[in-house]
């Protein structure tokens, strides 16, 4: 269980990016976090293991107070912390294998990782976790030799590798194809069902989000403004978050791309076979 208590962050050129963040995310909860840009997504997802400092508040995982950790426990917490990115998800010229075992560096002795020498049970662990996100026989491919998805799939089995509490994600469906965002955003909900693991996503889509988040929770200029179900995200919810003009500009061009999937599928239809 994650539960942050009155966060707030000013930087220190003065803009207050996070005020008085109150949230508490259950086991197996994923959670959405929406709002325009500059609403403090990425502060609030970065402050949960202290890469930025918050200024006030609480973090706490189960029973620390991670605010209050020195450098050497802050270390050791962080492993508990996974941290899944859309972009440089795995190491290129590493294979994939190599790079999900990486997942397990916090917790080997440094000769280990250096010699690429990893315990057996690691080795056993890593190749239970390919296979549960689709990429067994893909093992032994260097990372640069995969597609977009299947290095997200790569990136979720890394830090699974990690053996976390906690997943914070960062826009995983800023891919190009509708198809591979829906098939991430499905893996990554049935994966936090499966182990318990509650998880925050910094979500651009709000379809998708309304889709696949068990609750949204809407920031604007550091504040939460909306915390609740996706279907309890009506037109005057979303106004809220993004403002009226915003909003109405967003659905207009999630309409116009949904016009334009719908009509390369109509033409892709007509071509004979
Ligand atoms: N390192 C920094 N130094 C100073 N101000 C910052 C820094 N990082 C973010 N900010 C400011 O904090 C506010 C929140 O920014 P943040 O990046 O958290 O928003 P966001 O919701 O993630 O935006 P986006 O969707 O565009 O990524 C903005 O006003 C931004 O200018």
């Amino acid at each position: 269980m994650l539960r942050l208590i009155g966060l707030s962050k000013s930087y220190k050129a003065g803009d207050k990016a996070l005020s008085d963040v109150s949230l508490d995310v259950p086991k197996s909860q994923i959670v959405g976090l929406i709002g325009p840009s500059g609403a403090g997504k990425s502060t609030l997802i970065r402050c949960i293991n202290r890469l930025v400092e918050p200024t006030e508040g609480e973090i706490r995982l189960g029973e620390v107070d991670l605010v209050k950790l020195g450098t050497a426990e802050l270390r050791q917490a962080r492993r508990r912390i996974g941290m899944i990115f859309q972009e440089y998800a795995l190491v290129e010229r590493l294979t994939v294998m190599e790079n999900v075992l990486s997942g397990r560096l916090g917790y080997v002795p440094f000769w280990r990782s250096w010699m690429r020498c990893y315990p057996p049970q690691d080795i056993r662990r890593a190749y239970e976790l390919l296979d549960r996100v689709g990429l067994m026989e893909h093992a032994d491919k260097r990372a640069d030799a995969l597609s977009g998805g299947q290095r997200q799939r790569g990136g979720i089995a890394r830090v699974l590798a990690q053996e976390p509490e906690l997943l914070r994600v960062d826009e995983p469906t800023a891919s190009p194809d509708p198809n591979t965002s829906r098939q991430i955003m499905r893996l990554l909900t049935e994966i936090c069902a499966e182990r318990g693991l509650p998880a925050i996503v910094n979500i651009h889509d709000v379809p998708l989000a309304q889709q696949f988040m068990q609750r949204i929770v809407g920031l604007r200029a550091g504040r939460v403004v909306f915390d609740g179900a996706p279907d309890a995200l009506t037109e005057s919810a979303l106004t809220a978050i993004y403002g009226a003009q915003d909003w109405h500009a967003m659905r207009q061009g999630d309409e116009e791309q949904a016009d334009a999937e719908a009509d390369t599928a109509r033409r892709l239809a007509e071509v004979p076979a």
